[in-house]
């Protein structure tokens, strides 16, 4: 496989005041261009810190990450990253959250019509068009949500990088947006890491499904390929065998082998 994101030998330890607290270690993931990894994971298990790390957000205090060849030292462009509270800056209007980062990316080199094009183009893909110009506080959640998408995309990622984006939405936004998330992602056919908690969104979404033990010194336990064809129908779905087999196996890893530590302790 081509490992166009590569994650080897990774560990995070986080100094406290209790001493050293260990995060994660020994994390090997090679992830191809194209592909949709998910990370799941009872709470608290170590998927938003192996995210940042992607992120270049914090680094290892041991091994090292790679993405298209160079490491990760710091955030950079080559990585989209898109959070679960979406965090816009709401003095700004939803085109103008998305342009920031197209300028900062592209203001250089490019004209300022160009730089509008692209922002635009960006809001067009997540279908908010008619609401550019409005503010944060005048869309609803899932609106928020597809402008934060929307601002990740428009830099041109490399990479993807998603930590449970439709986390605070309702069921049914949520699923009109993993539709959509399949859409874009199957026409600007990018790499997704994504963090999720919902077992049935990482059949629906992955290519393959990174499950992760539970803390401290977390590390993956399973990687679970889900070889379901693409596109990819919700509604087929609930009647494949295929998507069921998947959605045992990552239930059985999270339910039986890595039962929840309060679970565990009730018993
Ligand atoms: N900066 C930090 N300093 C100390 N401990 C930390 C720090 N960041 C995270 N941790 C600890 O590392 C572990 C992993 O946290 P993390 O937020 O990555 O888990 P998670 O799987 O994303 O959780 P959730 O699903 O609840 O969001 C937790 O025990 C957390 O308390």
């Amino acid at each position: 496989m081509e490992k166009f994101l590569s994650i080897q030998r990774a560990g995070q330890v986080f100094k406290t005041r209790k001493g050293a607290f260990v995060a994660l270690r020994n994390i090997d993931l090679n992830v191809a261009q194209g592909e949709f990894i998910t990370l799941i994971g009872h709470s608290g298990c170590g998927k938003s810190t192996l995210l940042n790390l992607i992120a270049g957000l914090t680094r290892p205090t041991s091994g090292v990450l790679i993405c298209a060849g160079r490491e990760i030292a710091g955030p950079g462009p080559d990585r989209g990253v898109v959070f679960q509270n979406h965090s816009l800056l709401p003095w700004l209007s939803c085109f103008d959250n998305v342009h920031l980062g197209v300028e900062q990316v592209f203001g250089q080199r490019e004209s300022k019509v160009r730089l509008r094009e692209r922002t635009s183009a960006a809001l067009a893909l997540v279908g908010l068009s008619h609401a550019q110009q409005k503010m944060p506080h005048e869309v609803s959640g899932g609106m928020k949500q597809r402008v934060g998408i929307a601002r990740a995309l428009a830099i041109e990622p490399k990479v993807l990088l998603m930590d449970e984006p439709f986390g605070a939405l309702d069921a049914l936004t949520r699923a009109r947006l993993q539709d959509e998330l399949l859409e874009i992602v199957a026409a600007t056919r990018s790499t997704v890491v994504m963090v999720t908690h919902d077992i049935d969104e990482a059949v629906l979404l992955s290519d393959r499904i990174v499950m992760l033990t539970n803390g401290p010194a977390a590390t993956i336990g399973e990687i679970l390929p889900v070889p379901l064809p693409r596109p990819r129908d919700r509604v087929a779905l609930a009647d494949d065998p295929a998507y069921h087999a998947c959605r045992a196996a990552v239930t059985d890893f999270l339910y039986r082998k890595q039962s929840h530590p309060a679970a565990r302790e009730a018993a």
